[in-house]
């Protein structure tokens, strides 16, 4: 047991599942309501100073070591009280579920209002310094108005410097960044059949990207700060990295839970003081499938689903904070516990998905009697590198296993992403510890900022797509984002090889627009979402306006194989899909003159398809076109089904007398089947463009 915990359970075995508090919470719940005198501000002074006042005066309550601290027999009176069965369910800590129950709309609102002088106080002009007090005032201010208008998922991406192992390599920096549009160009190194280098641009659109000068002040106020303030009117937000190991996911996560810590307990002291809010912290990781506290020696904790399918974690040591040192000792001290192993990309590589919380909690009296409940929380997940089987293959069977672990969670995280996406009604949390953990952080009131971190070099360049195209997906969540899902937002892929053919004709911005006019929202010129392309069946109504855009994204979404991508599997497979993405692009640049030229609209269209005596030709090539595409599609899916089950039993191969290697061949067996089946339909589809191409070029002058 650690020093900082003491098991309530102890006292009472009929209790022993209860939640557990550090004594460190125990001591602060000594029935003061209001924080002391000593640190009472009112808001109007406390604005008019430009919000400097430092952090460390601002609660004096926090212990991280309980013995040194001693407890009266009414605080012990209250905080025994607080563990009554009849309160909870038993034996479970409750992430979502008992201790959820929020505080009324009526009393937020009533905090709000209250808030006014503050807000107007804070619209004071930026002084240097207080820009992020103000950021975070703002941003409550504007919160305030548009708190349903903030997109539910905002994508950040930030690049790291080259390494010296990089540089040593002479390996080059491949991503430039453009703040002021938030996108980003990687240029890839790629060779023709003559062996002549060419670079292939592409280009992505995000929230915001940090280039390897920013700092992780500003990495915060772009990503969380802006949230901070919505947990303490009911909302539940996470923050995730992701990206392939060694790309700088701790080195980005580790400084943000203590920034969000002071802007909250700035909040709590000032903004909401004497109103019973209070601050709790408590850190785990998911290795291997199974739940760790790093506040509590490496206890194991068990993951169960109360009643009304909320998750509960049982055991999970949460630690009252009013001090930003102790949440930053906290921090240390679980970093330090973390499972860490090295791999070929990072000496001391997070083998683990970190979870570190920070839940806002209200008492609902003054006398403390009853124990606080949660208003809103904020979740903090480094995730474990992802990385491609074959980074693996020199490694020891652990690591091998680790990294398999690993990719199933980040796939079920995907699968989660891809149901919520289609607004499907079953989101499938329960592929992983990993989504069962994040289950309230995509559905209800939240909010997500997923951080992408990427390597610059030109050794990680298939990486560094990976994790921008998963990026890409996660964006596309977006309900915020809903008005955008044009495939300029929700599909930059398309920007990836179009950028130079648009910009040589018309400037960028112009370009965009007329994309926006002429492709509606996510379709493509099948009918069906860019997004959903191995899900569903195309609709009836086929949109088929040609369109420079629609003509260039096609192929390139219909053979993404963001699966494979996603999880690094397999090689054989994504080379060869990779191989006809580039065939299909010579296809789609020399479709596009006859497609801009003609820029026929729906109406030129219907009126063409009525009078040309060769509309049932067309009709019928349409519809080859399409019975292909579905055909095509259903293959992809079939293949993904088959890699998810084998991966599956990868993962569940580890087992004494199991043969990983076999399994791993019938993989690859798997995967070129049915990866010559893709190619197949493929060629037949790239034939059949090519005779639409030639339909195109012939009926174009009769539609003048
Ligand atoms: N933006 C940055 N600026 C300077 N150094 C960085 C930056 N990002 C990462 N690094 C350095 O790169 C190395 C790897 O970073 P880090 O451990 O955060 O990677 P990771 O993505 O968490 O890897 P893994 O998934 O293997 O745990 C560290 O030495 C870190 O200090």
């Amino acid at each position: 047991m650690n020093a900082a915990g003491r098991q309530v359970s102890k006292s009472n075995p009929a209790l022993h599942h209860q939640r557990q508090y550090s004594d460190d919470a125990i001591n602060v719940l000594s029935g003061r309501w209001a924080h002391p005198s000593n640190h009472s501000h009112d808001f109007g002074s406390r604005a008019s100073r430009g919000m400097q006042r430092s952090f460390n005066d601002l609660g004096s309550a926090d212990a991280l070591t309980p013995q040194s601290r001693t407890r009266s027999s009414s605080m012990r009176k209250n905080a025994d009280e607080m563990f009554l069965p009849s309160h909870y369910s038993p034996g479970l800590l409750d992430l979502h579920a008992f201790d959820t129950e929020l505080l009324p709309e009526t009393t937020h609102r009533k905090i709000l209002d209250e808030l006014e002088p503050f807000f107007a106080a804070s619209m004071l002009p930026n002084k240097p310094g207080g820009a992020s007090d103000n950021n975070l005032l703002k941003s409550f201010s504007v919160d305030k108005e548009r708190t349903n208008n903030v997109a539910k998922i905002k994508v950040v991406v930030r690049k790291r410097p080259l390494n010296k192992k990089e540089m040593t390599k002479k390996e080059e920096d491949i991503i430039t960044i453009e703040r002021m549009s938030n996108s980003l160009t990687v240029h890839e190194k790629k060779y023709k059949v003559d062996l002549a280098e060419y670079i292939e641009k592409h280009e992505f659109v995000f929230d915001a990207v940090l280039n390897e000068g920013v700092s992780n002040d500003e990495v915060y106020s772009e990503s969380v700060e802006h949230i901070v303030p919505l947990i303490f009117n009911r909302t539940k937000a996470t923050c995730f990295a992701y990206g392939q190991t060694g790309s700088g996911k701790t080195y980005t996560m580790q400084p943000l839970p203590l920034k969000a810590s002071e802007d909250i307990l700035r909040l709590v002291h000032h903004v909401y003081r004497n109103q019973g809010f209070q601050l709790f912290v408590s850190f785990f990781e998911i290795y291997g499938g199974k739940l760790y506290d790093l506040l509590n020696e490496r206890k194991k904790l068990f993951m169960r689903e109360g009643g009304k399918q909320q998750v509960c974690i049982v055991g999970l040591q949460e630690y009252r904070v009013s001090h930003v040192d102790t949440i930053k000792e906290l921090i240390e001290r679980g970093t330090a516990t973390r499972s860490t192993g090295t791999t070929g990309a990072n000496e001391e590589s997070s083998r683990s998905h970190a979870i570190l919380q920070l839940c806002v909690k209200r008492l609902v009296d003054s006398s403390e009697t009853k124990p606080a409940r949660l208003v809103g929380k904020l979740s903090f997940i480094d995730l474990a590198g992802s990385e491609r089987g074959a980074d693996t293959t020199d490694n020891d069977k652990q690591t091998r296993m680790e990294g398999a672990e690993i990719n199933k969670s980040l796939l079920a995280l995907k699968e989660c992403i891809r149901a919520l996406d289609n607004d499907q009604g079953h989101i499938p949390f329960r592929g992983s510890k990993l989504t069962e953990v994040l289950r309230d952080s995509f559905v209800g009131d939240s909010r997500t900022v997923m951080i992408s971190c990427i390597s610059p070099s030109s050794g990680s360049c298939e990486h560094t797509l990976n994790t921008l195209r998963y990026a890409d997906r996660v964006k596309s969540l977006s309900k915020g984002n809903s008005t955008r899902r044009d495939p300029l937002y929700s599909t930059s892929n398309l920007r990836e090889s179009t950028a130079s053919l648009l910009s040589s004709s018309v400037p960028m911005e112009q370009s965009l627009e007329d994309n926006r006019t002429y492709l509606p929202n996510d379709k493509n010129r099948f009918g069906w979402s860019m997004q959903n392309v191995r899900e569903g069946t195309p609709p009836l109504n086929v949109e088929r306006i040609p369109s420079n855009r629609a003509v260039i994204t096609l192929p390139h979404h219909k053979s993404q194989p963001s699966f494979q991508d996603d999880i690094g599997y397999p090689e054989q497979q994504y080379e060869l899909e990779k191989s006809s993405w580039m065939n299909n692009k010579i296809t789609e640049t020399r479709q596009v003159p006859g497609f801009v030229n003609q820029k026929k609209t729906r109406r030129d269209i219907h009126d063409f398809e009525t009078d040309s005596p060769s509309a049932d030709d067309l009709d019928a090539l349409l519809k080859e076109e399409e019975n292909l595409v579905t055909a095509h599609r259903r293959q992809v899916e079939q293949t993904i089904d088959i890699v998810r089950e084998e991966m599956n039993l990868l993962v569940e191969a580890d087992q004494p007398g199991s043969h990983l290697d076999d399994y791993i061949l019938k993989l690859n067996v798997i995967l070129s089947q049915k990866a010559t089946s893709i190619f197949q339909l493929q060629t037949q589809l790239a034939q059949f463009q090519k005779r639409l191409d030639e339909y195109n070029v012939l009926v174009a002058p009769s539609s003048n």
